[in-house]
């Protein structure tokens, strides 16, 4: 499955932050899927995507020509999308993904899972929508939500439509799922409520053995040192 991830052109001060990026570009990786992002090196952006790609998977930017002048394109990406305009980024990595992912960031991740929202709203079917919401980052844009639809200006169904996982772990869950089901059938969010609460302390220590696995071979003073506290 191409995974499409929005995130912050910045780190943010949260190192839960970027342990995510890290731990979900590794198991996008290690479980054979692609990561579709904006193909910047900055910021969770770059960290997403060297781990991606340091896990040995494929990793495909869709960036515009003016970052590429302004040197913040990733190295060796599987492919680099060069388009000349945002606008034309986010029309291609939604022609490119099958589901999309926003991890925390700025106006201009909020920017590029809004129209993921909207096309989800109208039944576009671009694909699922998730949000990774560490530490509450997303908890206001989740309340904006209710009050939009307390205001009738959206449906408790659309609410549904949009998924604020907690974890990575839950986050790998669901997208799991969402490969294996037709899009006419996927989950609402009661269902993914049902299925959070299964997520397991196993499902935890796989996740832990993979990161393990990946990190054993390198030097061992930086591995233990991006070895934070796991978040939950
Ligand atoms: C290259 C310049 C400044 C560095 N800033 C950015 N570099 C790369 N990509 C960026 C930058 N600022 C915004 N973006 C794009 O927006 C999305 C994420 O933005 P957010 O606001 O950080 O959430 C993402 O698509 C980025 O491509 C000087 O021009």
């Amino acid at each position: 499955m191409n995974i499409a991830v929005y995130c912050g052109s910045n780190p943010g001060r949260n190192d839960h932050f970027a342990q995510a990026a890290r731990d979900l570009g590794i198991w996008i990786a290690v479980h054979g899927h692609a990561l579709v992002y904006g193909g910047s090196s900055v910021g969770l952006m770059g960290v997403l995507s060297s781990n991606v790609l340091a896990a040995g998977g494929n990793a495909y930017g869709v960036e515009p020509r003016f970052f590429i002048d302004a040197g913040v394109a990733q190295h060796d990406l599987t492919e680099l999308v060069v388009v000349d305009t945002m606008s034309e980024r986010k029309a291609k990595m939604i022609e490119l993904a099958d589901a999309f992912v926003a991890l925390p960031g700025g106006v201009g991740t909020l920017e590029e899972i809004s129209e993921i929202m909207s096309c989800v709203r109208l039944g576009l079917d671009v694909g699922e929508c998730f949000f990774l919401n560490i530490d509450g980052f997303y908890n206001p844009l989740i309340e904006l939500l209710h009050g939009m639809e307390q205001q009738g200006f959206i449906e408790r169904g659309d609410l549904e439509r949009f998924h604020f996982l907690e974890s990575v772990e839950q986050l790998t869950r669901c997208l799991d799922r969402a490969e294996r089901t037709p899009l006419a059938a996927r989950a609402t969010a009661a269902e993914l409520a049902e299925l959070r609460a299964e997520v397991s302390r196993e499902s935890q220590a796989e996740l832990e053995a993979e990161r393990a696995a990946f990190y054993a071979p390198l030097q061992p003073d930086w591995a233990g040192a991006s070895e934070a506290e796991p978040h939950q």
